[in-house]
C-alpha cells in the first residue's frame, strides 16, 4: 500500500494525524483517546512526568509497540493521510519512513561505516560507491563527518557518547526517513553534546518532521515548535510551545511547567 498520498482531506501541512489513540499493556491502559496533529517540517516535543505515556505514544507512530507482548493499540494514526494501522501496510516500509533514535546510543559493535551503511544495505544497496556517498551524506547531516571521516573503519564503540548518538542519528537518516522519532536523545549526554544534538534537530526539520520525548522543559522550549503535555496517559494540552509555556490553558499544565509536580 502506498503511504505517500494526501487523502482524507488533510491539509498538506499535516504530516501525522492521531485520532482517539488508546494503548493497553495487558490489563493496564497507558494511553487514553489521544488525538493530535503533527505538522510537516516541525519539531513536536512530548513532555510530562515519568510513566505518563510519552514513549508509548512515540512508539505507536511507527508501530514499534507491536514488538511488545500484550500491547494492544486502537484508534487511528494517519501518515500523509493513510492509516498506518490499516490493512496491507508494510511495516518495514513504514519504519523506513518513520525512523527512531533511542535514549541510550546503541551503535552496533561494528565499524562506523557499517553502522551507517546498515539500513541502505538492508534495503538492497550493494554498490560500494553509492554506499560511500550515502554514508558521507548521512554523517554530514548528523554533523559528525568531520570528526570521523579519517576513521570510518574503526569500531563505533570507540566514539564518545555524544558522537555515538550522532552516529545513531546518521544511521537513522541513511534510509532517508520523512519522520524521525527521538526518545530522550540527549538525556545521557553532556551539555556540549546536548547542544550539538539540539542544533542538529533544528537543521533536520528542513528535511523532515521530528517528534521528540524530553524530560527537559528548557530543551522543549528551545527546540520545539509545538509541545504536547501528557499526564497519566491523557493528552492534557497541545499547543504552540511558546503559548503552552507562557499561557497554559490547563491548570495541570501550569502546575507541571512551574515545577509543582512531576
Ligand atoms: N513494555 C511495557 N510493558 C508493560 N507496560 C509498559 C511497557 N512500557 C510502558 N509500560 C507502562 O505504560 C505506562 C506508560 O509508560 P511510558 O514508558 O510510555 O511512559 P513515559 O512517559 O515515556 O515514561 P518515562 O518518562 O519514564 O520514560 C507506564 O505505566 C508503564 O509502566
Amino acid at each position: 500500500m502506498e503511504l505517500d498520498g494526501r487523502k482524507n482531506g488533510q491539509t498538506p501541512a499535516t504530516k501525522i494525524r492521531v485520532q482517539d489513540l488508546s494503548v493497553v499493556y495487558g490489563r493496564s491502559q497507558a494511553l487514553f483517546d489521544v488525538s493530535l496533529e503533527i505538522r510537516a517540517h516541525s519539531v513536536t516535543a512530548l513532555i510530562g512526568p515519568s510513566g505518563c505515556g510519552k514513549s508509548t505514544f512515540l512508539r505507536s507512530l511507527n508501530r514499534m509497540n507491536e514488538l511488545i507482548d500484550g500491547c494492544r493499540t486502537s484508534g487511528r494514526v494517519d501518515l500523509d493521510g493513510e492509516d498506518v494501522y490499516g490493512p496491507g501496510v508494510d511495516v518495514v516500509t513504514l519504519r523506513r519512513r518513520v525512523g527512531m533514535v533511542f535514549q541510550r546510543p546503541n551503535p552496533f559493535p561494528r565499524p562506523i561505516f557499517d553502522n551507517v551503511a546498515y539500513g541502505p544495505r538492508l534495503y538492497g544497496v550493494r554498490d560500494r560507491r553509492t554506499l560511500a556517498d550515502v554514508v558521507e551524506w548521512a554523517l554530514t547531516q548528523a554533523a559528525l563527518w568531520d570528526e570521523v571521516k579519517d576513521r570510518l573503519g574503526t569500531s563505533a564503540l570507540e566514539l564518545s557518547g555524544g558522537q555515538q548518538q550522532r552516529l545513531c542519528i546518521a544511521r537513522a537518516l541513511a534510509v532517508e526517513p520523512d519522520v524521525l522519532l527521538m526518545d530522550e536523545p540527549a538525556s545521557a549526554l553532556d551539555p556540549i553534546s546536548t547542544a550539538k544534538i539540539e542544533d542538529l534537530i533544528q537543521q533536520l526539520k528542513e528535511r523532515l518532521t521530528v517528534v521528540i520525548v524530553t524530560h527537559n522543559m528548557q530543551q522543549a522550549g528551545r527546540i520545539a515548535d509545538e509541545t504536547a503535555f501528557f499526564l497519566n496517559g491523557h493528552l492534557v494540552e497541545f499547543d504552540r510551545t511558546d503559548r503552552l509555556f507562557e499561557r497554559p490553558r490547563d491548570r495541570r499544565t501550569e502546575a507541571y511547567i512551574t515545577g509543582r509536580f512531576g
